[in-house]
């Protein structure tokens, strides 16, 4: 037992502690297995945690190059200066790159060592005209920062920003959990009011240019208000020919890694190069717009203008505004070069056949899109060129309600590092994700870059497809589950745009709502529907490409007697289709909508083919196919009058090819 020394806690009762021995000074141990640190204060051990970046938030100019390094990032601070400018007071703020919070210590201590001569700010743009109180302040920017700078940003700053168990950064929308079509306008000018569909029907509901340059400088006001903002310069379509740029200018980490994921991501070489964007989002989402403004009727305004090639959003944070709004200028620019923009998701077989996905909100696009036994080309917007398909994104924005890894491994994967998961529920502690949790909404979405998917097509790609597929989630149950479509009756159908959807309030509303949405996205679409529609049948026609309508919703009965038909026996029909096994199939016509339906499909149980089979009620279940069939027929009557391509034939047939009874 130690005895103790002149000072301790001894009792002598037996129980003390054993004294410590320390061995005799020659004998001290020293961890001498690494080498000391290089650094003699821990502010330079700090600075040497970090490596001096090459990309993407200091661009570097490449060795043969012409500028400085320098000269290349002042001139990107004053295009980026310029992009915030004030069209009143025509300057733009002062912007500082980099955190606010990082830069004072750098600069002060480049201004000491690197660059003594430089005793101002090394990266900041100034403007000589002080004026007013709002050009003595500066804005800092935070230039296309990395996931990981974006996810300290968003957990530092943004209340509801957390990291999940699988390493997604879970963040609020806000107020706003989806789009707000009725909040959309569209300037409409000398340029517009020829080129563009108008009125009934159209989702362009008009501002005009004065009342879009009102809300403009509200945002940009806002914007250069704040400490810092963040910019993303990134690009829209992988074909190479028909790239457009686009800067998104934001004051949320969340919206900022979004678009990251959403767009297609520079190398550091053409961020470089990148120059004048073609287009800017000014993203204001937390501050609203002003009511007195002419044409506001909400406290939120998603405002596009062609002309100026900028969009300004006040109000509201979804960040699928920006998506979608960038969506509504690929429909807008593309067909101008007789390239089709398109609501689809897109993927390809090993043997380079290609497939489009179209469908309303909840159809089946991603879920049918990732698929393990193809590749990837995207979920969503894709354009059909001369040159085959491209996806016009860098990634896919999945539906998380239900999910689960079972049924849908790909996207369950996908959600990690990196992804941005919106509105979902986690448990507190272990922050794992209760998809199943509509607490803050049923629209519970996840953004990921393309390539967290393992079998996705980079470059995202493809040639001319060879099946065309409608999705429709026909909650009232009478539509075949798959059914082979004539030309007029696929132009029937993309026209119509048809899915049901089934309100959900808490009392539980059970009857289904019929939804007609132009070219399966007729709030983003900019040209009358029958321009799309002519440009698809004629690249069908000219590529040989297959019509299918796929039924991914109810079976057996409608919403509340019947259910969902099984992803699995979808999946097994999209592979026939796929696999060209269901060409070769026995078909028959279906009363009222005349579809051709299969009588046997390989994995699927025969008698849900025809879904009068299903269903026990068979009176309920004419009558239920009757009243949808009427519904076609009332959403039709606003096309009636439209000419469908060139000649007048198509567009018989296309009137023809629609319910008859
Ligand atoms: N038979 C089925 N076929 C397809 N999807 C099904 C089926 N049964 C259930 N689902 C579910 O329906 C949802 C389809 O949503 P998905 O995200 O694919 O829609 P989307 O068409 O991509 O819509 P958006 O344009 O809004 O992104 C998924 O949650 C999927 O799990
Ligand atoms: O844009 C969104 O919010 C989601 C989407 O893909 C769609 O609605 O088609
Ligand atoms: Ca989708
Ligand atoms: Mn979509």
């Amino acid at each position: 037992m130690a005895t103790n020394g002149g000072k301790g806690n001894g009792n002598g009762n037996g129980n003390t502690l054993p004294k410590i021995q320390t061995k005799k000074s020659d004998e001290i141990c020293h961890d001498d297995s690494a080498p000391p640190v290089k650094a003699c204060t821990l502010d330079e051990l700090h600075s040497l945690q970090k490596k001096k970046s090459s990309v993407p938030t200091t661009p570097n100019a490449s060795a043969a190059a012409a500028f400085s390094d320098d000269d290349r990032q002042k001139q990107q601070l004053q295009s980026i200066s310029a992009s915030l400018a004030s069209l009143t007071r025509e300057t733009g703020p002062k912007v500082v790159k980099g955190d606010p919070s990082a830069t004072k210590k750098a600069e002060t201590q480049q201004a000491a060592a690197a660059h003594p001569k430089h005793h101002s700010h090394h990266n900041v743009v100034p403007t000589n005209l002080n004026i007013s109180d709002s050009a003595l302040k500066s804005t800092h920017i935070l230039y296309n920062l990395s996931p990981a700078e974006l996810y300290e940003q968003a957990i530092k700053f943004e209340k509801g920003s957390f990291i999940t168990s699988s390493g997604a950064l879970a963040t609020l929308s806000g107020a706003k959990t989806g789009r707000s079509p009725r909040d959309k306008r569209i300037v409409k000018d000398e340029t517009t009011v020829q080129d563009l569909w108008w009125g009934k029907g159209s989702p362009n509901i008009e501002m005009d240019e004065h009342s879009f340059l009102v809300n403009r400088e509200r945002a940009v006001d806002y914007l250069c208000s704040l400490e810092k903002v963040f910019v993303n310069d990134q690009f829209l379509n992988w074909d190479p020919k028909n790239r457009i740029k686009v800067r998104i200018v934001s004051a949320r980490a969340y919206h900022s890694l979004f678009m990251h994921n959403m767009c297609i991501r520079p190398t550091p070489d053409e961020l470089d190069a990148f120059g004048t964007p073609d287009f800017t989002i000014y993203n204001a989402g937390q501050f609203p717009c002003n009511r007195y403004t002419h044409y506001m009727t909400s406290s939120t305004s998603i405002d596009i203008n062609l002309s100026r090639t900028e969009m300004v959003i006040l109000g509201t944070q979804y960040a699928g505004e920006m998506k979608k709004g960038l969506f509504s200028l690929m429909h807008y620019l593309m067909p101008k070069r007789g390239i089709l923009s398109l609501h689809s998701g897109c993927n390809m077989g090993k043997d380079g056949d290609v497939a489009l996905f179209f469908g309303l909100s909840g159809t089946g696009k991603t879920t049918l899109s990732t698929d393990h036994n193809r590749f990837l080309i995207g979920d969503d917007e894709h354009c059909w060129s001369e040159d085959g398909v491209s996806n016009i994104e860098g990634g896919c924005y999945a539906k998380c309600i239900d999910l689960s890894r079972e049924k849908e491994p790909d996207i369950w994967n996908a959600i990690k590092f990196g992804t941005v998961l919106e509105n979902v529920v986690f448990e507190e502690h272990t922050r794992e994700v209760d998809y199943s949790d509509k607490s803050v909404t049923e629209n519970t979405r996840a953004a990921y870059p393309i390539e967290y998917i393992p079998n996705a097509m980079i470059p995202c790609v493809g040639p001319h497809p060879k099946n065309v597929i409608l999705l429709a989630c026909d909650a009232f149950g009478v539509l075949p589950p798959v059914s082979r479509l004539s030309m007029s009756q696929t132009m029937y159908h993309f026209i119509s745009g048809y899915t049901a959807l089934v309100a959900g309030t808490e009392d539980g509303i059970k009857e289904p709502t019929a939804t007609f949405s132009a070219c399966f996205g007729a709030a983003f679409i900019m040209l009358h529907p029958t321009k799309y529609a002519a440009m698809l049948a004629e690249k069908m026609k000219k590529h040989g490409a297959t019509g299918w309508l796929v039924n991914t919703g109810w079976s057996g009965g409608s919403y509340g007697s019947g259910s969902r038909i099984k992803l699995a026996y979808t999946r097994e029909m999209i592979n026939s289709i796929h696999s060209g096994a269901l060409l070769r199939a026995n078909y028959t016509k279906t009363d009222v909508f005349g579809f051709e339906i299969p009588a046997q499909v390989e994995g699927v149980p025969s008698e849900i083919l025809d879904p009068v089979n299903t269903w026990s009620d068979k009176k309920a279940y004419k009558e239920t196919l009757l009243k949808l069939g009427g519904l076609f027929k009332k959403n039709f009557e606003g096309f009636v009058n439209y000419k469908i391509g060139a000649d007048s034939k198509l567009t018989e047939e296309i009137l023809a090819a629609g319910p008859n009874f």
